[in-house]
């Protein structure tokens, strides 16, 4: 930034979300016939000049001969515009007050309604440059004072060489008429606003394009630029993630790229720099390489339950934070689980492989009913627990086993031996998540203990059951048929070939990994994750993460909010409220947890502080990430 910068901003549809000359004929015409016709007439003109294909004199006279407005409606109008205020206009409240001797407002809007909005923003009256109504002895407006340059055709330009101001100039505008100034030489950049309204023609011609005061205040490395602007958060979503997460994320503002298949660990190294946000599912190994060549990462989103495929200690160690969607397939997985329970009893795969072979084996040897029969359940969670409720209700004799203490539901019966399960069930069904002591978990010997004639289930994790030992079950008639959904290796996306060893068994059901490929929980997921995403991004809340502290945040409604990750050591709250102390900051709120690794620490200050704390927090010992909201 240079020495010396005045910021020109423009009032309508800049420092505010809307044209106020729209507003003004809402507040006359509320309620009458004349409400919309009027105000689609002013909208036509307002959107003519602002896009400079209407003399702003002729658009200015044309408008207010459709108005017949007094002094009263005026006032009505700038309190209705001060709720108005765009919203990073008001999150920067604290930049006008700052700047006060270098933004001006620049407007061919009415000081009358202005004044009394940007004054609250610590904006002086002698810096506002605008049009002035004139009054009849009623009150009522007659026009406007013609020999204001605001008023005529380029008046900005006009006003702008008469101000001929010393030091940079920056413009801050919706409309062609901001552009002018720059394009006669009299701002060294245009910012193209685009908050509240794109003009195509005028961003055609924006040096830059800001779609918030944050990202203005950003390029312009201001001293006061604080939140990361969200235009600028990168966001790599792979493996044919719903659209609908896509879309979430880029309503928000940030700019989105969505890969259809995963990336091995050299290609996401390469990928994933300048990347903020990264979401998967279940293919995606984020190995510790790609976490240390992750030069922005901030967020993790696991597009599914399990996180197995990601390295947990290293997104810790690095600030990053991890969120999963831990009950959105849940039900696919069950009823995926349901419906291969049945098919296996009745052996409808070994049926329906003869008739494709052409053979007609209409027999009931070797089908049951599932009533009454033992279901063992393995890993009582969200899946398993839920898998309980809907089999007990086809009559199923439900048992489980868990290596945490579990609250049967139903008529569920805990077993505390997983061999007593194995000897007992007619069918076993696994449901333990992917921890590194769940590899190989169910060896041969647990295949060997199953009843004779037993069927098993694996929607869980491939690397949990040992499939060559299924085989030999399965080949040897001592297993009556298997369900497998996930392998040990399986293949990055569709276009790849798939190998397992566990094939050509009659009553055998392999799939793709789909237990939770249903329409509905992609939806569900597509929602919930960005929801925790944005949260995390907005407001801190690492609520529902399943490597940060959980912290549950209330918004932030004044002041700035400093978030502040650290390894776990002690001293660190106590350094920080030094700094505090030091820089004579006003402490508004504070919350603090920590896990085993890392601390994390949410102070919101009163936003009126030395600019030079931030520094300081950022040297605070064993500092691993901060950042700040506001
Ligand atoms: N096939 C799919 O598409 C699909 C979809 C969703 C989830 N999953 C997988 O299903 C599994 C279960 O998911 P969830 O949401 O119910 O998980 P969860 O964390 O809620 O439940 C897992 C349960 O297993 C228990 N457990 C862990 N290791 C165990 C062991 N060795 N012996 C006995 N109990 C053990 C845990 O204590 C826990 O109660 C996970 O592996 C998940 O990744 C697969
Ligand atoms: O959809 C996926 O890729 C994974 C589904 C499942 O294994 C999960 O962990 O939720």
């Amino acid at each position: 930034m240079a020495d010396k910068t005045f910021f020109v901003i423009d009032f309508d549809s800049t420092f505010t979300k809307v044209e106020a000359l729209d507003v003004l004929s809402d507040i006359l015409y509320e309620g009458t016939d004349k409400k919309e016709i009027v105000g689609k007439k002013i909208k036509d003109l307002t959107d003519q000049a602002m896009a400079g294909e209407l003399s702003f004199r002729e658009a200015l006279e044309q408008r207010l001969a459709l108005l017949e407005a007094t002094k009263k409606d005026v006032t009505q109008l700038s309190n209705e515009l001060k709720e108005l205020v765009s919203e990073s206009v008001k999150r920067n409240k604290a930049f006008f007050s700052n700047e006060t001797d270098n933004v001006l407002i620049v407007s061919s809007g009415f000081k009358d309604f202005i004044t009394p909005v940007v004054t609250e923003y610590g904006i002086k009256e002698e810096n506002i440059y605008a049009n002035t109504f004139t009054y009849n002895d009623k009150d009522e407006v007659t026009g406007f004072d013609a020999s204001n340059p605001l008023s005529e055709h380029k008046g900005k330009v006009k006003l702008m060489k008469e101000l001929s101001l010393e030091g940079e100039v920056v413009v801050i505008g919706d409309g062609y008429t901001d552009y002018e100034i720059r394009e006669a030489g009299y701002a060294k950049t245009f910012f193209a606003f685009t908050e509240n309204i794109k003009r195509e023609k005028v961003l055609a011609k924006a040096d830059v394009e800001a779609n918030s005061f944050d990202e203005i205040l950003f390029t312009i490395k201001h001293p006061m630029a604080t939140s990361f602007p969200k235009s600028k958060i990168k966001v790599l979503l792979l493996e044919n993630i719903h659209q609908d997460a896509k879309e979430r994320l880029i309503q928000e503002g940030y700019q989105v790229e969505l890969l259809g298949g995963a990336l091995d660990e050299d290609e996401l190294c390469e990928k994933i720099k300048g990347v903020h946000i990264l979401g998967i599912r279940s293919k995606t190994m984020l190995t510790r390489k790609v976490v240390e060549a992750a030069d922005r990462l901030m967020i993790v989103g696991a597009f599914c339950i399990g996180t197995n495929q990601i390295d947990l200690d290293a997104c810790t160690e690095h600030g990053v934070c991890v969120f999963n969607a831990p009950y959105s397939n849940t039900r696919s997985v069950v009823e995926m689980a349901i419906g291969e329970i049945i098919m296996l009893m009745r052996q409808i795969p070994k049926r329906m492989r003869q008739m494709d072979r052409g053979e007609w084996s209409k027999s009931a040897g070797g089908s049951f009913e599932v009533r009454g029969k033992k279901l063992g359940i393995i890993g009582y969670g969200n899946i398993g627990s839920q898998l309980s409720i809907l089999a007990e209700s086809m009559g199923m004799d439900v048992y489980y086993y868990d290596v945490v203490e579990k609250l049967g539901l139903g008529n569920a019966t805990k077993l505390s031996s997983l061999d007593k399960l194995l000897e007992i069930s007619d069918v076993v069904s696994l449901h333990v998540d992917g921890r590194p002591e769940n590899k190989m978990f169910f060896k041969r010997e647990h295949i060997q203990k199953m009843k004779k004639g037993a069927i098993l289930v694996n929607l869980a994790r491939g690397p949990v059951v040992e499939l060559e030992a299924l085989q030999e079950a399965l080949e040897s008639n001592h297993l009556a048929g298997a369900a497998i959904d996930v392998f040990p290796v399986e293949p990055k996306n569709n276009n790849d070939t798939f190998d397992a060893p566990v094939k050509n068994i009659d009553n055998l059901i392999l799939t793709p990994h789909i237990g939770g490929s249903t329409l509905e929980a992609q939806e569900n997921i597509a929602d919930f994750v960005p929801s925790k995403m944005i949260e995390y991004v907005n407001t801190g809340s690492s609520f529902n993460s399943v490597n940060f502290p959980n912290v549950q945040l209330p918004r932030l409604e004044s002041g700035h909010r400093l978030l502040h990750i650290h390894q776990n050591k002690s001293g660190i709250l106590a350094q920080m409220n030094n700094v505090f102390a030091n820089r004579g900051c006003n402490i508004l709120g504070q919350y603090l947890k920590t896990n085993e690794d890392i601390g994390y620490v949410i102070t919101d200050i009163d936003q009126s502080y030395q600019h030079e704390l931030l520094e300081d927090m950022k040297k605070i010992d064993h500092t691993i990430k901060f950042r700040i909201l506001y």
